[in-house]
């Protein structure tokens, strides 16, 4: 299997806590982005303690109460499912603070994470305040929720935004990458992706690969899966029939989302 493909891996961690995924540097290529997903059963708390990184709590889905000990967002998230398609709420916490969220229903959280060296706000991140993108045509369409984008100075160095692919269309499509620090023309962003798929039992197929291939991987993901992008193009296709959901975390020396499309597949862009 794939060395970017990461499974779920599912530890109760305490009373009404499931980590299922903990990407961190030391177990993965990334080291700018970390991410972790937790399910909490009602009333189960998740505690935390940030060193120099900040934090973007997504309730992906369920209802949360967060708290930094000076500020408390109660009963916030928006969904039962992410299929749903609406966006959600998500709480920005920034280095060398502690957080606690508490689940008011069952929920799933998304933990993302990167450096940073600032301390900046606790921040509420409405849902109503995600810039939504339609973007594509033709077979590759899909709906873009921006929850922490570079438009918005809230954060450091974290980039955060979720997307959904229907039925038979491509995404993260043509193939684009960020793995350059070259501004005006490039920014260098490690990625995450967090992938759920509507049927559950669906997959996706996504490539990453780097313009030299030393970086080649063609894999099959599946609900719940992590995919770690630390260089290269990334595309993602969705098979007929099934709807794809992916939260993506990025994060790199500069906050700014520059990217390259692969010139062979621009034209894509061009189309009428
Ligand atoms: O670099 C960003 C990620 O590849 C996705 O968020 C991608 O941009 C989503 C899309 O536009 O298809």
């Amino acid at each position: 299997m794939s060395k970017l493909l990461c499974k779920p891996n599912t530890t109760e961690i305490s009373s009404g806590v499931t980590l299922v995924h903990d990407v961190t540097s030391e177990n993965s290529p990334l080291e700018y982005v970390g991410f972790k997903v937790v399910d909490l059963t009602p009333g189960a708390t998740y505690t935390e303690e940030l060193g120099k990184v900040e934090c973007c709590i997504v309730a992906l889905t369920g209802k949360i109460t967060v708290s930094d000990q000076e500020v408390t967002f109660e009963n916030i998230g928006t969904r039962e499912s992410v299929f749903e398609k609406i966006p959600t709420d998500s709480v920005y916490v920034s280095n060398e603070r502690k957080f606690v969220v508490e689940a008011v229903s069952q929920a799933r959280v998304a933990l993302c994470y990167s450096q940073s060296y600032q301390q900046l706000p606790t921040k509420l991140i409405k849902a109503e305040d995600n810039g939504i993108e339609n973007r594509g045509k033709y077979s590759n369409k899909r709906l873009v929720h921006n929850i922490l984008p570079d438009s918005d100075p809230s954060a450091n160095s974290l980039l955060v935004v979720e997307v959904f692919t229907e039925s038979g269309n491509w995404s993260s499509y043509p193939p684009h990458k960020h793995d350059q620090d070259n501004l005006p023309h490039e920014s260098f962003l490690e990625e995450s992706y967090y992938h759920e798929m509507n049927p559950r039992q669906g997959f996706v197929f996504q490539r990453v690969y780097t313009d030299d291939r030393s970086i080649d991987e063609t894999m099959t993901v599946e609900n719940g899966d992590v995919v770690l992008v630390p260089a290269g193009y990334h595309p993602v296709a969705v098979p007929d029939g099934y709807e794809s959901y992916y939260l993506n975390v990025m994060a790199g020396p500069t906050r700014i989302w520059k990217f390259h499309n692969e010139p062979a597949h621009e034209w894509i862009l061009e189309r009428k």
